[in-house]
Order: C-alpha cells, then structure tokens, then sequence
C-alpha cells in the first residue's frame, strides 16, 4: 500500500470523529477496512464501538499488543484543512485519527508479512471520557487472548517528525474527572441581598480550588487542578439559583489524588455554609497513571536504532490516558510520536504532519517484530 493511501484513510477518519462509546461510523470505516486484507491468519472481534484484531504469527509462541484509541472530542474544528471534521462540535483533537491509522497501517504490514509473533491489535473506545480501557480490559473478549506485552502511542505536537520518546516509569499522570452543581437562591439582579447568588459561589470556589495544589499538597508531589468549564445564569438582571463547574485533577502520585479530593470537599463545605448552598460533587471517570516498564522501552529503543527513526528520552507529563490500566495489568508501555504542530492536544487547530504516519506505522512493526 502507499504513503497516499494511509493519508487518505487518515482523512477520512478525520471526517468522522466522534465522542466516547458513540463510535459507530468509525467502527463501520474499520471493519470495512479489515474486511479487504487476507482473512486467512485474522480473527475480528467487536467489543461495544471497539475491535479486537488478532493476528496468528508463524511461530506464536508470545502474543504483543498494540492499542489505539478511536474516539474524538466535543471540539468545533476551526482548521481550513479541506478535509475538516463534517461532525459538528466534534473533532479528532488528540490525534486519534493517526492512532488508528498506523495501527491498520502496522497490522495491514503484519497481516501480509507474517511476523513471528501471534499480534493483537486493539481498536479502543472512549478515551477521552468516560473511559474504555478498563471495561475493556475487563470483557470476555479481551480476557480470550494471553498478552505477553502491550504498547501503545500518543502523537506529540511539540516533538519533529521522525522522533519517538519515552521513558521507564511514570510517563503519564493519574486523572480525576471533577464535575460540582451550586443551587441556591436566585432572584432579581437589583436586590442581591435577597438571593445567594450561585455564580459567586461557583467563582469563589474556582479562586479557593487553586489554593489547593499550591497549599495543600507536598511541593515534592505534582499535582494540578483545572476547570475548563464553568456554566451559570440566563440573562444579566437574574442571579442565577445554579452553577455547575467541570475540571479535571492530575497527580504523579496516586496517594496525592484522594487527598486533593477531601481538600476540594472541605473547600464546598465551606462554600455551603458562606453562601446558604447546596452543592454536589461528581469525579466522573478516573483513569490511572501510565507508568511504563523499563524492559520494554528498552526494547523499543533497540527495535528503532539503526533506523531513521530518532529515539528521545521523555520527561513525565501531566496528561492522562486509560492504557495506564491497561499497563498496571500487563507489561509494557507507551510511548509519544512527534507530529510537530504549532497547536497543540485538545485544540481546535491542531494540525499535525501527516508524514508522521509513515514513522508511526514503522515504529509499532519494529516493536512487533522484536
Ligand atoms: C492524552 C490526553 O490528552 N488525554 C486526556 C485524557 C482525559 C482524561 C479525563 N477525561 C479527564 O479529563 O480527566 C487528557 O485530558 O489528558
């Protein structure tokens, strides 16, 4: 197959996002997909909007997996690219469309090459939220397969094209999902006295909630809180009788996680009691950290020397992905692809280099074939 065709593919998924366990088209585009390679060595298996492809190898004596996420982000894609998202308020803002397109890349490679390990490529849902690795993890269809190791990417715009990077231990952070609903007393905007005004206690506690990493936590344990939603009111002479706030925690350390949990609470009693309120807190989807196992990114590094592809020793980042249950599981780890895009993960310009599915789809067979 040539380069042309990978970016098409690329394309045409980048058409499609779609959110968390709602991935029906991009599972159809798959399937269709695998149904035009050789079936003679493949088993497929659909798990809810995700695929499990299994590969026999030649000798089959050890079985490598290699996980891409599929889902997209509820982003409105403002790129000029000719290839834009035709889902409204949906994006493939974290590279998933690549994710998957170098796993159908390696395994079309595999499939036709027959490597001596039996491969399994796994197409997951829900990345983003509300997480598809553990229930995944936890299906029949997945438990079917004995997985020596397990491995995956993460595109990085930040990095060049032709770069890899990783690292023993912690890669990725631990992640909490934080939803808070206020409800008090509204009332007219002329006569604040007589209500409580939710927007104040929504505000009060986003100014409180950055006191927590900087004052409750060890300085020797990362930490960061965000929100990055904050919704109240419907005109500007209501005080509005409710607000609700969404955010996310990220720890380097998974004892920091309830801890910043039992601040955030203290800080919403607080909060009850200064302003006459009700609140109710939500941690929607947690996901463990991604802690890679040092022999398998040492093999990684082998697999790739005396290619063109660069290996670069990673720092840890605060992001989050559910493959880390999948490693606290099964050995392995993961590992980030340079794409080299001004606009970085979760924004509605990223762009990344479509050269960097060439290196992708090498990297991954490298890994599988060692
Ligand atoms: C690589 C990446 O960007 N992952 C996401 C994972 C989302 C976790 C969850 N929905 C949360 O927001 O806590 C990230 O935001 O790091």
């Amino acid at each position: 197959m040539t380069k042309t065709n990978w970016i098409k593919i690329r394309r045409d998924l980048h058409q499609i996002p779609e959110l968390g366990f709602q991935e029906y088209k991009t599972q159809q585009y798959l399937l269709d997909y695998l149904n035009t390679l050789p079936q003679e060595h493949m088993a497929v298996t659909t798990w809810k909007t995700g695929i499990f492809v299994y590969v026999k190898g030649v000798v089959g004596e050890k079985t490598v997996a290699y996980r891409a996420d599929i889902d997209g982000l509820p982003i409105t894609e403002q790129t000029d690219l000719d290839f834009i998202s035709q889902h409204d308020g949906r994006m493939h803002a974290c590279g998933h469309d690549f994710h998957m397109t170098i796993a159908l890349g390696s395994l079309t490679q595999i499939v036709h090459e027959r490597i001596e390990h039996n491969a399994l490529f796994i197409f997951q849902p829900a990345e983003e939220g509300p997480g598809g690795a553990l229930p995944m993890l936890e299906s029949d269809e997945m438990k079917q397969y004995e997985i020596d190791y397990i491995f995956a990417l993460h595109v990085d715009p930040n990095r060049p094209v032709g770069t890899v990077a990783s690292k023993e231990g912690l890669l990725f952070a631990n992640t909490s999902e934080l939803f808070i609903d206020f409800h008090g007393k509204g009332g007219h905007a002329a006569y604040p006295h007589e209500t409580k005004d939710m927007m104040m206690a929504a505000s009060t506690f986003n100014v409180q909630l950055q006191q927590v990493v900087g004052r409750m936590v060890n300085p020797l344990e990362n930490a960061v809180v965000t929100l990055g939603k904050m919704e109240a009111g419907t005109v500007q002479n209501i005080i509005p009788e409710s607000a609700r706030v969404e955010g996310t925690i990220r720890t380097t350390k998974a004892k920091t996680m309830p801890q910043i949990k039992e601040s955030i609470e203290r800080i919403l009693r607080g909060i009850e009691e200064r302003y006459d309120c009700r609140t109710r807190v939500d941690y929607g989807a947690n996901y463990y950290m991604v802690y890679n196992n040092g022999i398998y990114v040492e093999q990684f590094k082998e697999a790739v020397t005396n290619s063109s592809i660069q290996f670069i020793e990673a720092e840890e980042a605060m992001t989050g992905e559910d493959f880390g249950y999948m490693l606290k599981e099964l050995p392995g780890f993961m590992f980030w692809l340079g794409v080299n895009s001004p606009h970085g993960l979760h924004n509605s310009k990223l762009n990344p280099k479509e050269d960097a599915i060439e290196v992708g789809i090498e990297a991954v067979t490298k890994m599988m074939r060692s």
